[in-house]
């Protein structure tokens, strides 16, 4: 059962067989494997969850849709005081981009509080929908996480450490270029949270290989795209790679994707276990609070390594 290359970039079936999502069976060590492969080479991989069903997916999209239809007074209503987590629109630089942030989706009051905040009436079917797709998300999250921590042998920390996150939920439209030469969408950049898991309608995102080769990611019915964000990866002292990537449009068609980001509770310090420091893995970054590295972030984003000049040990 080894990986299969699409693009480039790593597949794995989480589908196949219902134990192979049994902790501890066999089938869970082969996944934990493969997962722990594939963030450490590429950083992220394409995943299988049927337990999503694919009206799920139609539904999403449909109400996402209808979403970037309202008003852009009443989007620009969707404010948060965290950096990136609220309404970003029709940037000058990135004109084809509009995203919506909606705080602790898998929680029903949270995405009722936006639905009712972008609609007059609220949207009682678009609320379900946001909710249990982020439900779902969460879940497959969860499972990665537990995946990566226990084949990094530090099983125990997963308990605290899923406790301890929370989740913010974007959905994204990129305004078709009219063109066939490739626009930026969206900016190069890595994520600086723990795990993403992405959804996208059409081809657009690229994400950067070790080997310095932009590789574009195929988007396909049921599978999502798992990437490593930046707090993962000073976490695990290094050993998961947080990739590069971006957006880049062509044709006559609008993108759409809607990702959910898992990240450190902004009351706890992401700080490498003492088990993934030692004489060949030299600790590579100090204990850091997320929501102070994403301020400080936002505010140096000139910076080319900004978490290794934030808190990067000695020379990273
Ligand atoms: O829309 C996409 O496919 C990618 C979005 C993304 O990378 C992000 O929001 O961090
Ligand atoms: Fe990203």
């Amino acid at each position: 059962m080894g990986m299969i290359f699409e693009s480039g970039i790593k597949f794995i079936d989480f589908s196949k067989d219902p134990n192979d999502l049994v902790e501890g069976s066999e089938g869970w060590k082969n996944l934990c494997k493969q997962v722990k492969e594939a963030c450490e080479s590429h950083g992220c991989f394409q995943v299988v969850y049927d337990k999503v069903p694919a009206t799920l997916h139609d539904e999403m999209f449909k109400g996402v849709k209808d979403l970037f239809d309202v008003r852009d007074e009443t989007k620009q209503k969707n404010i948060s005081c965290k950096p990136c987590h609220g309404y970003i629109g029709k940037d000058s630089n990135f004109p084809l981009l509009e995203s919506l942030g909606i705080e602790n989706a898998p929680i029903l009051d949270k995405a009722r509080a936006f639905t009712d905040l972008m609609w007059p009436n609220g949207n009682p079917s678009f609320c379900e929908t946001l909710n249990s797709m982020s439900i779902m998300m969460k879940e497959l999250e969860g499972i990665i996480r537990k995946m990566i921590f226990e084949s990094l042998g530090v099983k125990e920390y997963c308990n605290t450490n899923i406790k301890d996150s929370d989740y913010i939920f974007r959905v994204m439209k990129y305004k078709a270029p009219f063109s066939d030469h490739p626009t930026i969408g969206l900016p190069t950049h890595t994520d600086k949270n723990i795990l993403t898991i992405l959804y996208e309608d059409i081809q657009g995102l690229e994400v950067l290989s070790k080997e310095g080769k932009w590789i574009q990611v195929v988007p396909k019915q049921g599978k999502f795209l798992v990437i490593v964000g930046e707090s993962l990866m000073a976490w695990s002292n290094g050993r998961m790679h947080a990739p590069k990537h971006r957006v880049m449009m062509t044709g006559e068609k609008d993108r759409y994707s809607y990702s959910q980001f898992s990240t450190p509770n902004e009351l706890v310090y992401v700080e490498t276990p003492k088990e993934l420091v030692d004489e060949d893995h030299p600790l590579l970054y100090r204990p850091f609070k997320f929501l102070e590295y994403l301020r400080y972030f936002d505010a140096n984003m000139h910076l080319a390594n900004p978490l290794a000049t934030y808190v990067g040990v000695g020379k990273v």
